[in-house]
């Protein structure tokens, strides 16, 4: 071995001395941590309270936005969140493992969109449509459900919203997820492809790369695009519109990436509970509305939130069901419910609407 390669071996070796050394430190730091999860979960059982919640997702917030604003670096704020993400989700199934619904099967973005969420401690538990997820969490079999509400191509998911009419569960977070769609499948190449199945949002993102590569296959939307990849397993002429996950899960190899028409395509998923989340500084609420049906009816409904000087980020109409031209609003806006300015004006609201349901207070999501 050369002089200079001895020495690179030997600097090379000292960091990773170094980096031992500090692997040993974190992990008593962590242990430390865990322990002290332990004891809140202790100090949590012995309450007088109730219903105890071991999960507190403004805590939770709190916790990552520390970190990040305390990030010295070299790592990126998002990326150390993460990490911690992933210690708190551990902490939390030690006082009590976390089960949430998504929809699946196996392999889906509501899958990932839920790790994202609750960290890989999570027990994830597949459902197969949205429905079953309310019902899962209204029965008390899950403690929360994801579901998929807008994408920012292919915009809402009316389904998730009709069915926040008539259900007793509150949204407690929101998380947003980049999806990035793969074209998966056993064929060797493109020309062998005569169907492609999907979830119908899925075909419509990838709809122009479609036409232009895959213009003659047919197209069949399916519950999901884990489903998807599942039923592509075992057709060797077929091909799947789905995630990297679904590829590793089904045995499918991909024959493009990354084919959504947008590349900015996100996800937004809302997680459901049984309660909403306490104020954590930097929140959301989100409302069902309706007003008469008579001109500017919209305009003086929403009246009160421009006089609090709240801002509303998000506002979608869906056919009430209760007669023909008759709509309900969802409503986002910023700000917590218990915020006095947003309890003001959504007294205010209430005055004046047909209907008036918060759908929960929630904190902005920080990954
Ligand atoms: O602070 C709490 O209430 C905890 O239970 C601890 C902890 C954590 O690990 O920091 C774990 C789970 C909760 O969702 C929030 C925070």
């Amino acid at each position: 071995m050369s002089e200079s390669a001895n020495q690179e071996q030997q600097a090379l070796a000292a960091v990773r001395d170094r980096i031992d050394a500090i692997d040993l430190e974190i992990l008593q730091l962590i242990s430390e941590r865990a322990r002290c999860a332990q004891q809140v979960a202790h100090i949590k059982t012995g309450s007088q309270s109730e219903s105890v919640q071991f999960y507190r997702p403004e805590r939770e917030v709190a916790v990552l936005r520390r970190i990040k604003d305390a990030n010295p670096g070299p790592l990126d704020g998002e990326e150390v969140a993460r990490l911690f993400r992933e210690i708190m989700s551990a902490c939390l199934a030690l006082e009590r493992p976390l089960n949430a619904a998504f929809l699946g099967p196996e392999g889906t973005f509501t899958q990932a969109a839920a790790i994202k969420h609750f960290g890989h401690s999570v027990v994830t538990q597949a459902m197969p449509t949205i429905d079953e997820i309310f019902r899962e969490v209204e029965s008390g079999a899950c403690d929360f459900g994801v579901v998929p509400v807008e994408n920012s191509t292919e915009g809402v998911v009316s389904h998730t919203l009709d069915l926040f009419m008539t259900s007793p569960l509150m949204i407690t977070g929101e998380v947003s997820l980049r999806v990035h769609q793969h074209l998966l499948t056993k064929a060797a190449d493109l020309a062998s492809i005569r169907r492609v199945y999907s979830h119908q949002q899925s075909l419509a993102q990838c709809r122009e790369w479609l036409d232009r590569h895959l213009p003659t296959a047919e197209r069949l939307p399916v519950g999901s695009n884990a489903e998807a990849a599942r039923l592509v397993a075992s057709d060797p002429e077929a091909a799947a519109v789905a995630g990297l996950q679904a590829a590793e899960i089904y045995g499918l190899s991909v024959l493009a990436e990354r084919i959504e028409d947008e590349p900015s395509n996100t996800t937004r998923f809302l997680v459901i509970g049984k309660q909403d989340s306490p104020p954590s500084g930097q929140d959301k609420t989100s409302l069902l509305l309706s007003c008469k049906n008579q001109s500017g009816g919209l305009h003086s409904l929403l009246a009160p939130l421009a006089v609090h000087g709240i801002s509303m980020t998000r506002i979608e109409s869906r056919p009430s069901r209760r007669g023909i031209w008759d709509y309900v609003f969802f409503v986002d806006i910023l700000g917590h419910r218990q915020d006095p300015k947003v309890a003001y004006a959504l007294q205010n609201l209430e005055q004046d609407a047909l209907l008036f349901k918060v759908l929960g207070s929630y904190p902005v999501a920080v990954l």
